[in-house]
């Protein structure tokens, strides 16, 4: 495999989804075949999926998947890493430029959700203005922000935080950070939801 960075601005995002439940495999595999991978370049190994191409395109296929699962009511876990800036290969660049518009739907799905989630600007310099810049225009979504140990936990609709993390994402890039990595972990139908005790 090519160590060398590309040239293109591809975005990726290695992620996995663990449903708590015996049919954990029916709703990975299902999720995944359920969702339009058609603009991403994608693989799916044993630990992880890797999709590559726009950042529009990579929000709304890891959006999907966890969606897919999260509104059959299961108990479900997502860990994603997101990238864009120095991918270290040119694995999918097939896969950027005008492509067309997200494949997948499930916008009007209405589903709580609770998240940890953290940037990392590099290269820009300021990185925590950036941080703090950030972090408010997920509150302008809608979200409930509260600050936790090297993350801000977010609470709130599934696609306003999606869309939230996709601007803070676009907007980090845009606003001169050469590489930026966001790291997003997230639950719903969380049985310590129901009052906050267990
Ligand atoms: C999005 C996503 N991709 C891959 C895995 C890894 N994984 C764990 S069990 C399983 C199905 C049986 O092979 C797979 C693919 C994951 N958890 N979530």
């Amino acid at each position: 495999m090519s160590q060398q960075c590309g040239n293109s601005r591809i975005a990726g995002c290695s992620f996995s989804v663990h449903p708590m439940s015996d049919e954990f495999v029916e709703h990975i595999k299902g999720s995944l075949k359920e969702t339009d991978t058609s603009n991403v370049w994608i693989d799916t190994d044993e630990v992880t999926t890797t999709v590559r191409g726009e950042i529009e395109h990579v929000f709304d296929v890891t959006r999907a998947v966890y969606l897919q699962i999260a509104r059959s009511g299961v108990h479900v876990a997502f860990n994603a890493t997101y990238s864009i800036g120095c991918p270290g290969d040119s694995e999918g660049d097939q896969y950027t430029g005008d492509i067309g518009d997200p494949a997948n739907g499930l916008r009007d799905v209405k589903q709580n959700t609770n998240a940890k989630f953290s940037l990392y600007p590099m290269g820009g310099g300021d990185y925590m203005d950036v941080i703090y810049r950030e972090i408010d225009r997920m509150k302008e979504k809608g979200i409930e922000v509260s600050a936790a140990h090297y993350a801000t936990k977010l609470s709130g609709d599934v696609n306003a935080m999606f869309e939230g993390l996709e601007d803070v994402f676009c907007e980090t890039e845009k606003s001169g950070s050469s590489h930026t990595v966001m790291t997003v972990t997230m639950s719903a139908n969380s049985p310590s939801e129901k009052g906050k005790r267990s």
